[in-house]
């Protein structure tokens, strides 16, 4: 009988992570201890440079910690992505111009050795689960900034990870269209189930999406607060004018303020 996944997704502690460069070394993460359960919806924020991409790197086994523990699904992050546990969606899509999105889509899938048929199957799933029916045949540049960020999502989506991890994905967007990627990114969390681990800069878009909010302080990277949302899982945008909604805003914008040592 299969096993049963574990309800922890992420379990770090006391990680820290010292990067050695020609100027000396950098300390990018100083003593994270961290939990994400299953179906749960985390978002990483705090100013730039605090370590957030760091540690997403580290959970998707890009970094190496240099001390303390990281389990991702219960094994290490190398189990973890060799057994395609994440699928990671960068700042840009990071689409290949010359591949139209369906072929994009496909690219993780052809690697995979699968076959033609479940290749097809897959990227017309996933591409209708991003509402990019109808543009298989286009290319990237032929796609607005919100619908290749939906290509990329869903070629994520596509090897069938339990974790989806995202670094800023609609950060280089206008504010209408990151608006909308976000209450449809929460209607594919919620008919999908995964993971997800968001980073971000910004707080309404934090607020707006997360269960747990984890607040984090410049250099070196430490978690300063970790927040978790008593909002309901459904949510539109129309929420962001509540004041429960209000309230989380203000403990998040308390953390940065309060994390921040203003030296630069
Ligand atoms: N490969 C590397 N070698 C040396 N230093 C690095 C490397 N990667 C990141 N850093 C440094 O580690 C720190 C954390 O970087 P990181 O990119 O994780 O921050 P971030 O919070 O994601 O920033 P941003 O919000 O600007 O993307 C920074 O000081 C950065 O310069």
């Amino acid at each position: 009988m299969p096993q049963s996944p574990p309800a922890t997704v992420i379990d770090v502690r006391d990680l820290s992570l010292t990067f050695q460069t020609a100027d000396g070394p950098v300390q990018a993460l100083s003593h994270i201890d961290l939990k994400v359960d299953r179906g749960e919806f985390v978002s990483f924020i705090g100013p730039s440079g605090c370590g957030k991409t760091t540690l997403l790197r580290v959970i998707a086994d890009l970094e190496q910690p240099t001390a303390g523990s990281i389990l991702v699904n219960g094994v290490s992050p190398d189990e973890a992505r060799r057994n395609r546990a994440y699928g990671y969606v960068f700042q840009a899509a990071a689409l290949y111009p010359w591949r139209t999105i369906a072929r994009n889509v496909a690219l993780p899938l052809e690697i995979m050795g699968l076959s033609k048929a479940e290749q097809a199957e897959r990227v017309k799933r996933n591409l209708d689960l991003v509402n990019l029916t109808g543009f298989e045949r286009k290319y990237p540049w032929q796609l607005s900034g919100g619908m290749q960020q939906r290509a990329s999502i869903a070629r994520a989506l596509s090897v069938e990870p339990d974790l989806l991890l995202m670094d800023e994905p609609f950060g280089a967007l206008d504010e209408i269209v990151r608006d909308h990627l976000n209450e449809q990114l929460l209607k594919l969390w919620a008919k999908t189930n995964k993971t997800v681990i968001f980073v971000t800069h910004s707080i309404p878009e934090a607020v707006f999406l997360s269960t747990k909010i984890v607040v984090m302080s410049p250099r070196p990277g430490r978690v300063h607060d970790v927040i978790v949302s008593d909002l309901p899982r459904e949510r539109t945008l129309d929420i962001r004018e509540t004041p429960d909604f209000l309230a989380i805003a203000h403990r998040v914008r308390e953390g940065l303020r309060a994390g921040h040592s203003y030296e630069d």
